[in-house]
């Protein structure tokens, strides 16, 4: 089985980018060895704080997040990083040619039940003309991403990861200590019978997305004709990398549950590196009006809808937020 270098070369993958994105694997290989460790490691468990957007922070949070800092910016080739977990940017080297977007720890509500979790990156380029501590050089749409990937903390921990020429899946080889190439090019079925989202929030829901997942739920005798299978892992990680295997429709669309946040997932460090991963392995991801990845953010923290998967699927559901 082969190594990411030789695969990441043969890219044409500049070398810079190949070393700071083998140093984000680092990192995740050591948030790997943590959780699998558990309880043992002091891992588990809340924090008493809470991030910019007052969510209350899991130890785990905090953990991977200052591993992910500290060894992103040691490389020298990063201009600043921003994080979920990370009120503002962290200025690096002003000469970096990258900005490294993350979500150290995706599905934070899983870390205390030992079920799936992961972190998410997005690299983009550093503009030359703006100052290191300068938020504004983060607010580049999805299209503009060089490379975007997880790591998923599952029975087996595993790395997705698209530089433009497809997305490739990993497997971490725990005795050699890398991650080795398992699946050459991941495909997406373009069409599907299995649908992921919160139910709980379907009374918020906008008439679109209320319509569409209701005619769903009719099955055969409806106007979808089929029957739809349902899975929900809490962590989008989990159910974007699902989706990557088998097809499927992944949503967390807008709902009036809290009028201050009526979007819950976040643009840079969600949204757009699973919409790279996504578009990059034959799927499609929107947030019902337009294409995730040409939105230009206003904001590093900056939440969206979002509906991703299975070509088909996604396109249909996109029809009913036109009607
Ligand atoms: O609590 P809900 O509604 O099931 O939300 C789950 C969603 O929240 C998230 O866990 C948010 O991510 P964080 O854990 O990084 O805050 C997503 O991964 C997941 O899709
Ligand atoms: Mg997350
Ligand atoms: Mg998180």
């Amino acid at each position: 089985m082969r190594r990411i270098s030789p695969v990441l070369q043969q890219d044409g993958v500049d070398s810079n980018l190949l070393s700071l994105i083998k140093t984000i694997l680092a990192a995740c290989r050591e948030i790997a060895f943590r959780v699998s460790q558990g309880e043992l490691a002091g891992v588990l468990g809340s924090t008493l704080g809470e991030n910019i957007q007052g969510e209350t922070q899991k130890k785990l949070d905090i953990i991977a997040n200052e591993l992910l800092k500290e060894v992103i910016l040691e490389t020298g080739v990063v201009k600043a990083i921003s994080s979920e977990e990370e009120d503002t940017i962290v200025a690096g080297n002003p000469k970096g040619k990258y900005l490294v977007t993350f979500d150290p720890l995706d599905g934070s509500s899983n870390t205390d039940i030992n079920s799936l979790i992961g972190t998410i990156f997005s690299i983009l380029p550093a503009p030359e003309d703006k100052a290191a501590d300068d938020a504004s050089m983060f607010l580049q749409p999805g299209t503009a991403q060089l490379a975007a990937g997880y790591v998923l903390y599952g029975p087996s921990t595993m790395l997705a990861l698209t530089t433009g020429k497809g997305t490739r899946l990993y497997t971490l080889d725990k005795t050699y200590g890398g991650f080795l190439l398992t699946e050459e090019l991941a495909t997406i079925p373009k069409y599907t019978a299995e649908f992921a989202i919160n139910m709980s929030n379907q009374r918020y829901w906008q008439p679109a997305m209320q319509t569409y997942i209701a005619d769903l739920l009719q099955g055969k005798e409806g106007p979808r004709g089929k029957n739809y299978n349902m899975r929900w892992i809490a962590a989008m990680v989990g159910d974007v990398h699902r989706v990557l295997c088998r097809g499927g429709i992944f949503a967390y669309p807008r709902d009036n549950k809290d009028a201050s946040k009526p979007d819950k997932l976040r643009l840079m460090y969600e949204a757009n590196p699973m919409s790279f991963l996504v578009e990059q392995a034959g799927g499609a991801s929107s947030t019902g009006y337009e294409r995730i990845m040409d939105i230009v953010p206003v904001d590093i923290h900056q939440r969206v809808s979002v509906i991703l998967g299975s070509k088909h699927e996604v396109e249909s559901c996109i029809a009913y937020h036109q009607r």
